[in-house]
């Protein structure tokens, strides 16, 4: 019987021999004893210890070049387009797993393995999975090393897509290594694509295996991932590590690890705002961060577009970070139109995966122009037909540094004092374009109520709705009621200094299936809103389910939009609202009596109101 070595403990600082396992000289012995204790297991040809130098990462770019793994995109200097295998294109939830050692500790919403025997089906999968590769282990930190909100951690994989992807998303190298000297509060996190080669075989372009298994253990902190080498399934730095693994260390250490974008909003008079916002893959996180306001006299510093964690700080408030170093965004639908920002910062130095490339040597994907260029190439590198279905994947991504977005904030790997926090989802029908909580137990309630049409970023049926409390569905590594009572925790240790919570939603579609709302720029309107009911100075009216702008408070001007659209956008209808209420009821019931009251609370409450509150009352502006 093989299993996977146990993580490193305190206890287990064995001497190592100098040069053993080809670690640099000062690395932690119990560092070292880890990665000796998996390369026995997977038994690869040659061991690499990732530096993060701009020499390494053209290293990896000519060995994936060689590989067949990338090709140049001619018209962006030191730009790539990797082909992944058509399988393996998105995050597969069903083949994510929490390996707790209780199943409740995982919760109703994760799929549960117990991590003995997980051990143990990682221990065959792993023995020798690495054979004839180089084993790369990328030594990382989330947040600037040494931050007072940052984590250690070391992934290990056979993938040089994975290396350099992790060279641009995290901080990688030396510094990250030597801050783990006398220390194990690192988290270890292994992967490996399963496609051990044999003396003489030829490689493929993109080595996967069909078995997968994206495995967690929250006690341990461990990652253990198999058979993807695509994003948040292997980039265990991302998803398995910023949210599932520490949203645990959160629980536990009193913080939260969230899915969500963060910026600052600032107007030429003063006013300065800092918002995240959670919304589920796919649905405007990259896009809200690089927001380019319509409005005059407002500008967005992008922070963060994927992952925030926030620590209560010494002045009471919530201070948060982006952990990230780099964006991996949604291309189709980016346009100069719609996320002007995030096509200059792919002008150069960017990997795109899964994208179609024109005849003259640029990427192309659905949305960037209105019609596809003739002599398109498509994401798996035939001549495009559409009968193939689209030319790029809707999956398809863009790597790229922060620091190459245009709208960067200067000061972004500072910790912000937060002011707002909002929710959204892709709600065709029902949710209103903005509405902010009355308290921060009802916004925890509104967290836990968000709901979205499935997209393409994970496996499943695009365009179903489904309930993703917090847009962590996916993400959360431990019981999601236990999660919101942290959460609900959270307010009575914030107090007066809590962030104010809203719900929006861009994606609300008239009759004949268009959206209402313009989107993109122009919810820079739905920002000011909420950065004047922050300051006091925005109306609103208080309805059945939240408070919405007050009539004339909402900034439309010039926006081409009917008044019967404006009624439409926040219009609430109560019986389909109260039918919702029993799908939340529901989905609420699975939690049981790690269910906190609070959100049973609210939820009676929403009920009564909307059986029994039928004007909107107006509410003071503060
Ligand atoms: N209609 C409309 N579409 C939007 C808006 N904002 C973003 N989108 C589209 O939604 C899709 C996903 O947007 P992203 O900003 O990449 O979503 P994300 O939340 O960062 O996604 P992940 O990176 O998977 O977590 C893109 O096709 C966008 O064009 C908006 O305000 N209105
Ligand atoms: O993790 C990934 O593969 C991509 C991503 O950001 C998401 O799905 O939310
Ligand atoms: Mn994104």
């Amino acid at each position: 019987m093989t299993l996977i070595p146990p993580a490193p403990t305190r206890s287990a600082a064995k001497p190592v021999k100098p040069g053993s396992v080809n670690a640099p000289e000062g690395a932690d012995p119990r560092v070292v004893a880890w990665v000796a204790s998996v390369a026995e297991l997977t038994e690869p040809a040659d061991i690499v210890w990732a530096d993060g130098t701009p020499e390494e990462y053209q290293r990896l770019i000519d060995i994936m070049l060689e590989a067949g793994t990338i090709v140049p995109v001619p018209k962006r200097p030191n730009s790539y387009l990797a082909r992944s295998h058509p399988d393996d294109v998105a995050r597969m939830e069903s083949r994510t797993f929490i390996c707790a050692e209780d199943a409740d500790d995982a919760g109703p919403t994760n799929n549960w393995r117990d991590p003995a025997s997980m051990r143990q089906v990682l221990g065959g999968l792993f023995d020798g999975s690495m054979r004839g590769r180089t084993m790369y282990v990328i030594p990382f930190s989330m947040g600037p090393v040494g931050g007072p909100i940052s984590k250690l951690g070391i992934e290990i994989t056979d993938s040089p897509y994975v290396v350099a992807s992790m060279h641009a998303m995290t901080r990688v190298g030396t510094a990250a290594l030597e801050a783990m000297r006398g220390t194990t509060d690192w988290v270890p996190a292994v992967h490996s694509i399963g496609a051990p080669l044999a003396e003489g075989e030829q490689d493929v372009a993109w080595p996967c295996n069909s078995t997968r298994y994206i495995s967690h253990f929250p006690e341990t902190r461990e990652i253990w991932s198999f058979g993807s080498a695509y994003g948040g399934n292997a980039l265990l730095a991302k998803k398995c590590f910023a949210l599932r693994i520490a949203s645990v260390q959160a629980r536990d250490e009193g913080w939260l690890a969230e899915h969500m974008l963060l910026l600052r909003m600032k107007h030429e008079d003063g006013r300065v705002m800092h918002l995240a916002g959670a919304f589920p893959s796919a649905c405007g996180k990259t896009n809200l961060a690089m927001l380019q306001p319509t409005i005059p006299g407002w500008k967005v510093e992008t922070l963060g577009d994927d992952i925030v964690w926030m620590r209560p700080g010494e002045d009471g408030r919530l201070w948060a970070i982006n952990p990230e170093n780099g964006f991996f965004g949604v291309a189709p639908g980016t346009s100069e139109k719609t996320n002007a920002t995030a096509m200059a910062m792919m002008e150069h130095d960017t990997i795109f995966t899964n994208v179609a490339l024109t005849a003259d040597g640029d990427v192309w994907w659905e949305g960037m122009t209105k019609e596809a260029p003739e002599g398109l190439i498509d994401w798996q590198g035939r001549p495009y037909d559409p009968a193939n279905g689209p030319a790029a994947h809707p999956n398809a991504r863009f790597t790229v540094r922060a620091e190459q977005a245009p709208s960067i904030a200067p000061d972004w790997e500072e910790a912000v004092p937060l002011d707002a926090i909002i929710f959204g989802g892709r709600r065709p029908t029902q949710v209103p374009l903005v509405l902010q909580a009355r308290d921060w137990e009802h916004g925890v309630y509104v967290g836990s109520t968000v709901s979205s049409q499935q997209t393409a970023a994970a496996e499943g049926t695009v365009g179903e709705i489904r309930r993703d409390p917090f847009a962590m569905l996916p993400f959360c590594g431990y019981n999601m009621g236990d999660y919101f009572s942290h959460w609900i925790d959270m307010g009575h240790r914030l107090g007066r200094h809590a962030p104010k919570i809203f719900s929006v939603n861009w994606f609300r579609r008239d009759a004949d299936g268009g959206f209402l709302w313009p989107g993109f720029g122009e919810n820079a309107r739905v920002l000011e809103w909420i950065a004047g009911r922050v300051a006091g100075t925005a109306a609103g009216v208080d309805t059945a389910i939240g408070i919405m702008p007050a009539e004339g408070s909402l900034n439309l001007e010039g926006l081409d939009l009917d008044a019967e659209v404006v009624d439409e956008l926040f219009e609430i209808d109560p019986k389909a609202w109260l039918t919702e209420l029993v799908d939340v009821e529901a989905f609420f019931g699975q939690f049981g009596h790690a269910l906190p009251t609070g959100l049973v609370r609210q939820l009676n409450h929403v009920r009564w109101r909307l059986e029994h509150v039928q004007q909107a009352q107006p509410v003071a502006a503060a």
